[in-house]
């Protein structure tokens, strides 16, 4: 028995984020995280609200749910959270996955290691910038970026890291300047999680849009750099399970 607690599983929809932006995907999104980011727009998976929908699930029965909800449509999971990197239990669900041929996906933070990402096909990692009021553990951080970048790691790794303001902006940048050798997206950060007035949100987000593509613009030590909104709330808003 080694079940995962699981917060939610959709799709099919779009990978709205990162490297593989645009990317059709089914999600599994795991309860709990070791973080507690004043903006999180997943706060229900660890904040105690989402409490309710929780479910410890056998690797068997999340696949099985993944084929009820997708059909036979589908050939990439993301794996989400929360922080699923705090899971050492989800061997089980990769290995299941992978001999069935769908292409993993998975969003951590870079705080814990387990040893199953190693299969793990596309790889973000997302450093938090000081607006989220968290504190980088650079150590862990550095262990990580470590171990995904020997030969054994045949995936693919990047960094995102989330912007709301200045200092997060150089936050990027040197986090951007520790680990030149890995693609890196800069991604506008939703300040407003909850409304439900897609039109304005989606306002304010591709003028956020605007002003971080001008800054990246402006500045002649950014270079390989992705600026990228979350595009899923520019078509959903906040939607949940989209
Ligand atoms: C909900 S998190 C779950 C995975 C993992 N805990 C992490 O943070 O990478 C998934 C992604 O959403 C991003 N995110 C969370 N809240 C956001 C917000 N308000 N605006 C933009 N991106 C956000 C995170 O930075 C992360 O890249
Ligand atoms: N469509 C869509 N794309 C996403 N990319 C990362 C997400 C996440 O919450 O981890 C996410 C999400 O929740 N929905
Ligand atoms: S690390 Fe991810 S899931 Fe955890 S609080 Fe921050 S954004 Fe939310
Ligand atoms: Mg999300």
């Amino acid at each position: 028995m080694s079940k995962i607690p699981v917060m939610e599983i959709f799709g099919p929809t779009i990978q709205g984020e990162g490297m593989v932006i645009g990317q059709k995907t089914m999600f599994v999104r795991t309860a709990g995280c070791d973080y507690s980011c004043s903006w999180c727009d997943s706060a229900f998976t660890w904040d105690g609200s989402g409490k309710h929908l929780i479910r410890q699930m056998e690797p068997e029965e999340i696949w099985k749910q993944l084929q009820e909800l997708g059909g036979v449509g589908f050939s990439h999971v993301t794996i989400s959270g929360g922080n699923p990197a705090l899971l050492k239990n989800m061997d089980g669900l990769v290995e299941l996955l992978k001999g069935n041929g769908i292409k993993l996906c998975l969003e951590t933070q870079g705080s814990k290691w387990q040893d199953w990402m190693m299969e793990i096909d596309e790889l973000t990692i997302s450093p938090k910038p000081p607006s989220s009021g968290m504190i980088t553990n650079y150590e862990a951080l550095d262990g990580i970026i470590e171990r995904l970048s020997t030969p054994s790691f045949k995936g693919n790794v990047s960094i995102k890291v989330v912007i709301f303001n200045d200092d997060d902006f150089e936050y990027a940048r040197n986090i951007h300047k520790r680990y030149p050798h890995l693609p890196f997206f800069m991604q506008v950060g939703n300040e407003d999680t909850v409304t439900m007035d897609r039109s304005e949100l989606v306002s304010c987000l591709l003028a956020q849009y605007e002003s971080l593509i001008e800054k990246v613009i402006a500045d002649p030590e950014l270079k390989e750099v992705k600026v990228l909104p979350q595009l899923h709330a520019l078509v959903w808003g906040n939607k949940r399970g989209v």
